[in-house]
């Protein structure tokens, strides 16, 4: 559970297309990292490389290392489904798999794993989870009807009951949130910062309030030419990167004078 991120030397490629060139962080464990940076600048690129998710678009690769708690999820020992299973994702669109019920849309990617489970068992995951996503009392009543049926906020809350529902030790989130109303937006935010207390979070955002209120850390990704790829300018403490950052382009995107 909640494990340490060291991204070292990336350069990640779509075929010839340089599209991130030699990024270089620690993400601490029980920690929210946002990465923000203007649109095209490979803040989604770098997310999916943390869960070899990247490598799945035909002539996609990258090079360099991304060890969590040590371990090079790119060695080539490593089996890159395990990957998934450890390093969560949750996408911009909520993505419940329509015609399943509540609770085997939890269950879906437990039942991948593990091809036998008692109905205790099942039940027992379908709660925790859900619990942990902070849906639980509003749907406990209804887990047979379909996922479909729900908010916007509750099936983006039950996409992160189905990521939370396999132990993951990381979850990252593609702007999770933006697709949501504002309502549903801050009930995520709180349950991002509950999720910190078990997994380390890491966020794409373009809502720079939300960065500053949910993050602990923040890494401002730049492009320094269109066509040129995209490079982490600076990453610090929100704090600092909010109120005193090193780079004058990061101070410039932060108060909105940017290109
Ligand atoms: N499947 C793909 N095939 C080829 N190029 C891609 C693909 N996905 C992204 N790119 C390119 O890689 C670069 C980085 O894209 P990416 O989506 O990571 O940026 P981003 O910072 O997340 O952008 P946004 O904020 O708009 O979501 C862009 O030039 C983009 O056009």
């Amino acid at each position: 559970m909640s494990k340490r991120i060291e991204i070292k030397d990336l350069n990640i490629y779509y075929g010839k297309f340089h599209a991130v060139k030699d990024v270089s962080m620690v993400v601490e464990p029980r920690s929210v990292t946002a990465f923000i940076g203007s649109s095209g600048c490979g803040k989604s690129t770098v997310l999916r490389s943390l869960n070899r998710m990247h490598e799945v678009i035909p002539g996609a690769y990258s090079t360099g290392s991304v060890l969590l708690d040590g371990v090079d999820l790119y060695d080539p020992a490593v089996d890159p489904v395990r990957v998934r299973r450890q390093v969560g994702m949750v996408f911009q669109r909520p993505n419940p798999f329509p015609t399943m019920s509540i609770k085997e849309n939890v269950l879906a990617g437990v039942r991948l794993n593990k091809s036998r489970l008692s109905r205790s068992e099942a039940d027992e995951i379908v709660e925790q989870s859900l619990r942990g996503a902070n849906l639980w009392k509003e749907v406990k009543d209804r887990l047979e009807r379909p996922g479909s049926g729900l908010s916007g906020g509750q099936q983006q809350r039950l996409c992160i009951a189905r990521a939370i529902a396999v132990h993951p030790d990381v979850l990252l989130m593609d702007e999770p949130c933006s697709a949501l109303d504002p309502i549903s937006t801050l009930a995520i935010e709180d349950l991002i910062k509950q999720l910190k207390e078990t997994y380390t979070v890491v966020i794409v955002t373009h809502n720079m309030q939300q960065a500053a209120r949910v993050s602990d850390q923040t890494a401002f990704f730049n492009l320094r030419e269109h066509g040129k790829p995209g490079e982490l300018i600076e990453i610090g403490s929100t704090e600092k990167i909010f109120h005193n950052p090193d780079q004058k382009a990061t101070e410039d995107y932060i108060t909105g004078r940017f290109g």
